[in-house]
């Protein structure tokens, strides 16, 4: 008797956009998703921007290539624009039509207070928001991805202290971390990759790369990791992976 494969069927039908590196494909198996949100939540500097820029080319590419063979846009909440970098990376990943990045101001967390009154205005705005980016995705075949940052967890026994997703705690650069856009948000996104990093000591294994530091042990190298927190048609996995000069890539084990 042989076992029967039984293919998801989301996958059968949901296009995917590649990342430009086969190791990160292969954990979001081809790709990130159209018709729904995926977030990438990180402290900063761990390397959002990074593969939101890559993704922006990637879209562009055929599908013969991986990629989605029509236009993007990047909405960008802060100023300056990385355009220096876009250019840069546009050379690892070429042929890209014109590109429009656009630049907007959506300061969620500031205009609201901790009161219950503000917390559910919050709330409702955030469920009016991805209502509306999941309905652009679906009527378009949009991938979307949107970007999240972390706070640092103190009150583990608070609402931020629940589990949502593969992962009871989440830790950056040796801390613990929670997503700072709260529970009613994680209900709004569909798919959450975790960023993270921590030092190490270690031989420097990539070029271009500037994560390097000398510190006390000697030379440091930055480790970075991908972990799938949430998706419907992923199982809990991760991978390490590098930013360097040409882009972000998957490091094998
Ligand atoms: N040209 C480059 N070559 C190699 N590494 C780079 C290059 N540009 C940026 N990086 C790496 O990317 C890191 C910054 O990543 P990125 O800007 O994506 O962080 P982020 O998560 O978006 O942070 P923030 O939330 O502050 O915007 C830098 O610390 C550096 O390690």
């Amino acid at each position: 008797m042989h076992p029967i494969k039984v293919e998801n069927p989301l996958n059968l039908i949901t296009q995917k956009c590649t990342l430009g590196c086969p190791i990160l494909d292969h954990l979001l198996d081809g790709g990130v998703p159209c018709n729904s949100i995926t977030e990438l939540v990180a402290e900063s500097g761990c390397g959002k921007t990074q593969l939101c820029l890559q993704l922006l080319l990637c879209a562009q590419l055929p599908a013969s290539r991986g990629g989605l063979g029509a236009a993007s846009f990047y909405i960008h909440s802060e100023f300056p624009f990385p355009l220096r970098r876009l250019r840069q990376l546009s050379l690892s990943f070429p042929h890209p039509t014109a590109m429009t990045p656009w630049t907007a101001s959506l300061s969620m967390q500031s205009e609201f207070d901790n009161k219950p009154s503000d917390l559910k205005r919050r709330s409702s705005l955030f469920f009016g928001i991805a209502g509306k980016l999941k309905s652009i995705a679906k009527r378009f075949s949009l991938a979307i991805v949107v970007t999240n940052q972390v706070v640092d967890l103190i009150d583990s026994d608070g609402a931020n202290g629940l589990q949502v997703g593969n992962f009871g705690y989440l830790y950056s650069s040796g801390r613990r971390v929670c997503p700072a856009l709260g529970l009613s948000w994680a209900n709004c996104i569909n798919s959450r990759l975790f960023l993270s990093r921590c030092k190490e000591a270690g031989t420097i294994a990539t070029s271009g790369s500037e994560d390097q530091s000398c510190g006390e042990l000697g030379v440091m190298m930055m480790k970075r990791r991908m972990q799938v927190v949430f998706a419907p048609h992923l199982p809990e996995s991760s991978c390490e992976f590098v930013i360097v000069r040409e882009g972000v890539f998957g490091v094998g084990s």
